[in-house]
């Protein structure tokens, strides 16, 4: 992926505007933050950037492919919105591995590799079910990084999380970043997103109202 182009983009869901001409411009190799305020619109972007929102007007331009123009859904995209809906009865490697097998081209040894990168053992014997909500977490993480996407979104990843849990992810984040991917990640404390982003938009009202490039 070399590029994506967010233009114009706006959507009104019941009569209110959700989305107000939101402009963005995204690279790989960089992690681009989403702050504001609850009910802001940062979820509503994020959806929109995988193909799940269908604006009103404006578009989503991924390497040239407009969305639900050219192509349903990015080509290679990792999602973490809201609660994965993981099923209760099997582990944590039983259900990543089910939805390696829907997505195709994801050998079982990257779904392991995947959930020790977020710090779960993929031998762990333990039903969903039995999860902690901070394993829960990080097994949506190691959902949206498995296979290794070129775009990964991440909506309020590290909540549930502990310190040392926030450390390790952030690491494997950034990693990834070096690795060439290009990752969306929305957040309400200000530090942490200072600390993993290259560029921080500021939402604001459903749209743009400042961006902020970190380290300059
Ligand atoms: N299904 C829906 N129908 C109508 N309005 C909605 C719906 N989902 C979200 N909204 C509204 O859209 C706006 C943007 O919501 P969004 O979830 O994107 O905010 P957010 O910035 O992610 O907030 P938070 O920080 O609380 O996660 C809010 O005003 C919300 O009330």
């Amino acid at each position: 992926m070399k590029e994506i182009i967010i233009e114009g983009l706006s959507k009104k869901i019941k009569g209110t505007l959700i989305l107000d001409n939101v402009n963005m411009q995204m690279e790989p190799g960089k992690v681009y933050g989403l702050r504001g305020k609850n009910g802001c619109g940062k979820t509503m972007i994020m959806r929109a950037l995988c193909g799940l929102l269908i604006p009103d007007s404006g578009k989503v331009i991924i390497d040239g492919e407009v969305l639900h123009r050219d192509i349903k859904f990015p080509r290679s995209v990792g999602v973490l919105i809201e609660n994965p809906s993981f099923l209760p009865q099997y582990t944590g490697y039983e259900n990543l591995r089910m939805l390696s097998k829907l997505m195709g081209n994801i050998s079982d040894e990257e779904v392991r590799n995947a959930i020790e990168r977020v710090g779960l053992d993929p031998d762990d014997g333990r039903t969903y079910r039995k999860y902690s909500l901070g394993m829960k977490q990080k097994l949506g993480i190691a959902n949206a990084i498995m296979g290794e996407p070129d775009l990964i979104i991440l909506d309020e990843p590290i909540n549930a999380l502990d310190e040392q849990t926030v450390m390790s992810i952030k690491t494997e984040l950034l990693k990834l970043r070096d690795e060439g991917k290009l990752i969306v990640i929305a957040c309400h404390d200000r530090e942490e997103l200072e600390f993993l982003c290259d560029i921080i938009y500021e939402i604001k009202n459903g749209t743009v109202a400042g961006c902020e490039v970190i380290g300059e």
